[in-house]
């Protein structure tokens, strides 16, 4: 069933177009994210699905009821801001029993109601507590009991967690996910984050300019992004190519600075944009000598330019000259900055894209 449906929504600051015409549905109890660099729109969307800004065009319908010019407190929706917005002089109990006051619960209700949305944040006992004898861990928590205390029928959070650090951030991101699962609550995500997104949505709606450039589940997203700009965001390598023939779903394209042809698959390419080679970097490997390995030939020379050590791997940045980058992984250290590499991946693995 669909739970939120947005038609032809578009959010106009004057003349900047924040939002362009974007058509979402989303089912019920789904955890959709909409993610996006700085500016890219997200918050904007996202405000227009709770009412706090009304759209300049198109419809906002939850629920099949139309609620595009209802207020925040009309429409059912319970929010998380990235600054939690608690009230710093009430208790814990009095933040989560605010909503429900509000809407004239009884003394009693609101005491079990409070009790019992603690008890799902992990929070039982806290009650007295004023926000700032809290973590900022803690105080994520209220804001979230706070939220759904009222039992809304959509969660919106905004970048709920960007005051935490990296540890933090990963124990409340399950924690979420647990509380949106038990309740099988539709939740609107907004982050930067792209590994945030991956961990816990069910679809990812990737915006750029104030347009969605893309909307899939997370290993689609990651297996088959649709544009180089959804590659890169994603941590693919997008360089720049020039095609030099094309078959159907298959070619041969150039890399600037080397004469040799390589294979890409992809729809084919339109002969007014620019071409881009996108390939993730487990595809691709790297030896230190030209030749072939696992029946990969290592094609291309490079300079290892950057190395960076995740503790589960080595991400090494290869330039290929010419403004050509490529990521490749390094999982058994072999390599360090300023090395001389070689580089190929299986034809298959590599796509031509365009904007
Ligand atoms: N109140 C406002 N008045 C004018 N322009 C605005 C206003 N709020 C946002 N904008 C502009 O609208 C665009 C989208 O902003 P929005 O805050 O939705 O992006 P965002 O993706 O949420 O960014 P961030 O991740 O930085 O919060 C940006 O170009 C921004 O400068």
């Amino acid at each position: 069933m669909t739970d939120l449906e947005l038609r032809g929504i578009t959010h106009r600051y004057g003349t900047n177009v924040a939002v362009r015409n974007v058509d979402l549905a989303v089912r019920s109890g789904e955890f959709v994210t909409i993610l996006g660099t700085s500016g890219s729109g997200k918050t904007t969307l996202l405000r227009m699905i709770g009412g706090y800004l009304f759209p300049s065009e198109g419809r906002v319908v939850v629920g099949g009821r139309d609620v595009t010019r209802l207020p925040p407190q009309q429409r059912n929706i319970g929010t998380v801001f990235q600054n939690y917005a608690l009230f710093p002089h009430m208790s814990v109990f009095d933040n989560v029993a605010y909503g429900l006051r509000v809407r004239r619960m009884s003394r009693a209700a609101v005491r079990e109601r409070v009790g019992e949305t603690l008890a799902t944040v992990g929070l039982t006992g806290f009650e007295k507590r004023l926000p700032h004898e809290l973590s900022g861990g803690q105080q994520q928590r209220v804001a979230l009991a706070r939220a759904i205390s009222i039992q809304p029928s959509i969660l919106l959070m905004d970048e709920p967690l960007g005051a935490l650090d990296a540890r933090l951030r990963e124990s409340i991101q399950l924690e979420i996910k647990r509380v949106q699962r038990t309740l099988k609550i539709t939740t609107i995500y907004v982050t930067h984050d792209q590994n945030e997104a991956f961990a816990m949505s069910d679809r990812i709606v990737l915006m750029s300019h104030g347009d969605i450039v893309s909307v899939d589940t997370p290993e689609a997203l990651f297996m088959s992004p649709p544009t180089p700009f959804a590659a890169e965001f994603v941590g693919h390598c997008a360089v720049p190519v020039r095609v030099v023939r094309w078959n159907g779903r298959a070619g041969q394209v150039l890399v600037p600075g080397h004469e040799v042809e390589v294979t890409a698959v992809g729809p084919t390419p339109e002969a007014d944009k620019p071409c881009y080679l996108v390939i993730a970097p487990d595809k691709v490997r790297v030896t230190e000598a030209p030749g072939t390995t696992g029946g990969v030939a290592a094609q291309l020379r490079g300079r290892v330019v950057g190395r960076r050590f995740t503790g589960l791997n080595v991400v090494l940045t290869i330039d290929l000259g010419d403004g050509g980058r490529l990521t490749a992984l390094d999982p058994e250290r072999r390599f360090r900055d300023d090395d001389v590499v070689h580089v190929g991946w299986n034809g298959d693995d590599a796509k031509v894209l365009q904007p």
